[in-house]
């Protein structure tokens, strides 16, 4: 039998993965917005995150989450970073036992500084957690383009059952069970991503944002391991594969709010403009108590947190980046 799933979340990446899971499983994605529901049901778009796409007829949308969580063999969680816990509760009620729940959000909880996956384990005690992650832009993959992913989580059996529901032509999906280096990777890169669009809104070159991409990714790394990550799960596709897609692409949201910053908007007008989320910003204050924590530097994240918190100019940052004295390469800074 055909393992059903409920996603929730009708955003650009949750329509995303929903459509990818159709062509596998049943699924049904829960939009709190009514108009979204009403366009996947009987438009098969959803034109307010992916105004381009024609989404699969065998996709079905719900404005009642008891719907999509009750028979669900799956969960999947596409909810921002901010709100992931309260939708969590919301769920839990309909939710049968040992479920696994994936995560798809790249961001820690501002409050208490948790991935999310530790979310779902005090939301959900007993519930196998994972996430999906890797340098999966939602419009390039709603656009027929090739990708590659991985689903994470720390049980080697389960992982493999649940990669065949994802995984499709043209979406290849990678097992790997280091769980804590996966999830964060995807949330760590969001920051460099600013820091490489505030280069290029600057009128920064090619070869700053190589720097900063390789600098970036070598702090992302210390942290992660210092954490408990595993260093090769850093050089994979959850860390440098999606630093790679994150920080080059005019796609990218964190980038945008960073080119925006280079050109000396304030954080604030950049992100009323913006429909979709940027979880970088959100994730900044998280990841530098998380450095100070483990005692990692971490100077371009430094910057990236000073400027969105409105003390330290994009100017500023970027002449401190490029001016620093250079050690060993293998030194932090
Ligand atoms: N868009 C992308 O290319 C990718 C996004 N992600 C991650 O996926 C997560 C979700 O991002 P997107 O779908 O892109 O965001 P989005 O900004 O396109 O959509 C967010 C969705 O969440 C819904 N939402 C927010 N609060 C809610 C609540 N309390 N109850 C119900 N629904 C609520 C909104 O209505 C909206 O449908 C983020 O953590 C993001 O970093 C990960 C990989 C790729
Ligand atoms: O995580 C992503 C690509 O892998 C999406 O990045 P943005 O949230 O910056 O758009």
């Amino acid at each position: 039998m055909k393992l059903r799933v409920g996603l929730l979340g009708g955003g650009s990446w949750g329509t995303t993965v929903a459509s990818l899971v159709s062509r596998n499983a049943p699924i049904k994605i829960w939009a709190r917005d009514n108009d979204t529901v009403r366009d996947i049901n009987e438009n098969h778009r959803n034109s307010k995150y992916l105004p381009d796409a024609t989404l699969p007829e065998a996709l079905q949308a719900t404005g009642d989450i008891g719907e999509a969580v009750k028979d669900a063999d799956v969960l999947v969680m596409g909810i921002p970073s901010n709100n992931f816990r309260d939708v969590l509760k919301e769920a839990k009620s309909y939710l049968r036992p040992w479920v696994p729940v994936i995560s798809l959000t790249k961001g820690l909880e501002l409050s208490t500084g948790k991935r999310m996956t530790e979310v779902i384990e005090e939301v959900l005690p007993g519930h196998p957690v994972g996430v999906l992650t890797g340098p999966n832009l939602a419009r390039e993959i709603m656009a027929g383009q090739a990708a590659a992913s991985v689903i994470s989580m720390e049980d080697e059996i389960i992982v493999k059952q649940l990669q065949q529901l994802f995984h499709s032509g043209l979406f290849r999906v990678y097992t790997n069970t280091d769980l804590l280096g996966c999830e964060l990777g995807g949330v760590l890169k969001n920051i460099i991503a600013i820091a490489v669009g505030m280069g290029d809104g600057l009128g920064a070159g090619d070869n700053t944002r190589s720097a900063l991409i390789t600098r970036g990714l070598a702090e992302i790394t210390r942290l992660g391991v210092a954490i408990g990550g595993r260093p090769e799960t850093f050089s994979g596709l959850t860390g440098m594969g999606d630093m790679i897609a994150t920080c080059t692409s005019p796609l990218s949201r964190n980038r945008h709010v960073g080119v925006e910053l280079g050109k000396g908007r304030k954080i604030d007008d950049i992100i009323e403009d913006m429909l979709m989320v940027a979880e970088g910003v959100k994730s900044a204050p998280t990841v530098m108590a998380l450095a100070k924590k483990y005692n990692v530097a971490m100077p371009i994240a430094e910057d990236v947190y000073e400027v969105t918190k409105g003390t330290r100019s994009a100017v500023r940052a970027y002449r401190g980046l490029i001016s620093a004295s250079a050690g060993s390469e293998a030194d932090a800074g």
